[in-house]
């Protein structure tokens, strides 16, 4: 099922998520609906708290063919290296992007969609994707990392916008 987005500034994006103890069918639908959701968004990533399921599992997929899905569940950046900064977007930002800095390579561990755990270490793309996921089941937001100033504009422009939607419906 494609399911809905939480939107800036929802107080529900900063909810803290809870590891993952149960592999059973709820969680393989859930991951169903996020992968369905996040391609027809398009994005490259989405995590559980932004369709309000505070579960700290996210997913991924940075090919441009939709062949290279990743699930990573109760996920742990156990090494950051160097720093690199790219313009990142967000789901429940529509419409704004940001310059962020972030680690340039990483280790991640994490458990797949059958809880057998796995490590990634990786660079470049996926491992910003990473981290700016991993942030959303931690309740952190890519415009945690710009100035108040900027944060409160972005604030205003998507309160406006949501008015505006719900104008129109
Ligand atoms: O909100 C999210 O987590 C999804 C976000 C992931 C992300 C993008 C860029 C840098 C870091 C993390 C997105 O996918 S935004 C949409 C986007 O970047 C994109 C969409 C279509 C094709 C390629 C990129
Ligand atoms: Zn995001």
């Amino acid at each position: 099922a494609i399911l809905e987005i939480l939107e800036f500034p929802d107080p529900r994006l900063r909810t803290k998520a809870k590891p993952v103890t149960d592999f059973g069918d709820e969680l393989q639908q859930q991951i169903d609906s996020m992968f369905e959701t996040m391609y027809a968004a398009p994005g490259i990533g989405l995590a559980a708290t932004q369709v309000n399921i505070h579960k700290q599992f996210f997913v991924i997929d940075v090919s441009d063919d939709k062949s290279e899905p990743l699930v990573f569940i109760n996920p742990q950046i156990v090494e950051k290296r160097g720093v690199e900064e790219m313009e990142e977007g967000c789901l429940s930002f529509p419409g704004v992007y940001a310059k962020v800095q972030r680690a340039n390579e990483i280790v991640v561990k994490a458990l797949d969609r059958h809880g057998k755990p796995f490590e990634m270490d990786t660079g470049e793309l996926l491992a910003v994707c990473i981290q700016h996921e991993n942030d959303h089941i931690e309740g952190k937001l890519f415009v945690d990392y710009l100035s108040p100033l900027k944060r409160n504009r972005i604030r205003k422009m998507l309160e406006k916008q949501q008015n505006n939607n719900s104008k129109h419906l």
